[in-house]
């Protein structure tokens, strides 16, 4: 396909999703259902098209005056960094598979509009309610924040140092450009991708085959570090889902003590037993969603609440989300970050730690919630958070310096602060250990 019928493909695909209401993900999977013909060079430039458009959806619309969704995708070609004019008449020229494209003054205009002059919800690519809530989140920063927040995200991987070296799996994966992290001391990473390409579907790599290394953002490998689990502890993963901080635990704690994970979907818990095996991890204990937890009761080292959100924090991953979340949805997970933070509470021994995690960004989901919490239950103290991500990065570059991520009582990461998907931590510690 040329790019005129990658982009039209794009425009059918926006359509599609604005007209029934579904996931991006859906939305692609039947277009590359119903068009078999399309190789996978042309799937990933159309699938970037796509996520291109939704993380800059109302910035793109605003430049080129429509929010038609051919407009939108013109918008999207235009906005890259190579983007001009010339150079998208020159590639559609005689495509009859091309969209139409507006008038010139109309793109010339888009290229020339300066976005500074929109409004700021605009700017942010935000829906407006939300920018009050970003607003509150980051200060004077939060349009910066959002504009980062839109932006196409890395390929972040943990190596499981139970099995692996670091340095090891770097260079089985030199051919990616793959490279250290700049923050997890067991992360890799391969930057974000330009143009038409996509990341490499690195899940067929030997090395992810044996269990050196998972998929996981830097920020869920760092508030899983800053989680604190040692050797020979007794864990509580209350809401371990797949698995992915589970793991990070498990390879933190060196295969000893015991961890429990605990989820109440088991369909999200189901693919925890194959990544468990393949980690090489035999110290957790899989508990299924009606399993009776209370033996564990006032006995945990550690519990680990990585709490159902609304997932703000990973808007680069999954754009579409952005348009459709609503306040009911916020007051809906508030609500049930409140339940779980009270049922797990159950399970920390006195003296013992107790961390809330969301891939949220938004104050309400959590540092209201903290609060919320500590009225209610006085045998909790927090913890400052920020000596804790000091002892646990203690060669941080100087630009993660503590007092850019938070108040101590939390610590908010964000592909602004910290380069890794928006991720909150708070440790409490649960009074009158011996
Ligand atoms: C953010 S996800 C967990 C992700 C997982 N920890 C990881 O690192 O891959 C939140 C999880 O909380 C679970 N959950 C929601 N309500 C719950 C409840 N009342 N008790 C336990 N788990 C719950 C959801 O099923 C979901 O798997």
């Amino acid at each position: 396909m040329r790019l005129g019928g990658r982009m039209a493909a794009a425009a059918e695909i926006v359509a599609d999703m604005d007209a029934r209401r579904r996931p991006v993900a859906d939305a692609l999977k039947d277009w590359g259902l119903s068009h078999r013909f399309a190789g996978s060079g042309d799937r990933a430039a159309i699938g970037n098209l796509v996520y291109d458009v939704l993380r800059r959806r109302r910035s793109i619309a605003w430049r080129i005056g429509s929010n038609a969704p051919a407009d939108l995708v013109i918008g999207a070609v235009l906005a890259e960094p190579s983007g001009s004019v010339e150079r998208l008449a020159v590639a559609l020229d005689g495509d009859r598979f091309a969209p139409a494209l507006p008038d010139r003054q109309i793109l010339d205009a888009f290229l020339n509009r300066d976005l500074d002059e929109a409004p700021d919800a605009i700017r942010a690519d935000l829906p407006d309610w939300l920018a009050p809530r970003f607003a509150d989140a980051f200060g004077a920063d939060w349009i910066g924040e959002a504009q980062a927040l839109a932006a196409r995200p890395p390929l972040d991987m943990r190596v499981n140092t139970l099995l692996a070296e670091p340095e090891a799996v770097e260079r089985e994966l030199a051919p990616f450009e793959a490279h250290r992290s700049p923050l997890a001391p067991a992360g890799l990473r391969i930057d974000p991708i330009e143009g038409d390409r996509r990341h490499p579907n690195v899940q067929v790599e030997a090395g992810f085959q044996k269990g050196h290394f998972e998929i996981q953002d830097e920020g869920s490998q760092l508030v899983a570090l800053l989680a604190g689990a040692g050797e020979g502890q007794r864990v509580l993963d209350y809401c371990a889902g797949a698995g992915g901080k589970t793991l990070a635990l498990g390879a933190a704690m060196r295969n000893t003590g015991e961890i429990h994970a605990f989820d109440a979907d088991r369909t999200r818990l189901a693919p925890i037993h194959d990544r468990l095996r393949r980690a090489g991890l035999a110290n957790v204990e899989v508990h299924a969603p009606r399993d009776d937890l209370s033996p564990l009761a006032g006995t945990m080292d550690l519990v680990l609440v990585d709490a159902p959100c609304t997932g703000t924090g990973t808007w680069r991953r999954r754009p579409d989300a952005k348009w459709r979340l609503s306040e009911g949805t916020v007051a809906k997970r508030m609500s049930e970050q409140d339940g779980v933070l009270d049922r797990a509470a159950a399970f920390v021994r006195p003296g013992g730690r107790f961390v809330f995690v969301t891939c949220s960004l938004l104050p309400e989901e959590n540092r209201d919630r903290v609060a919320a919490f500590l009225a209610k239950h006085p045998a909790f103290r927090v913890e400052d958070a920020r000596a804790l991500w000091r002892d646990a990065l203690p060669g941080a570059p100087e630009r993660y310096r503590t007092e850019k991520l938070g108040d101590g009582r939390g610590l908010l990461l964000s592909p602004g602060r910290t380069g890794t998907d928006g991720f909150f931590f708070a440790a409490m510690q649960r009074q009158g250990g011996g």
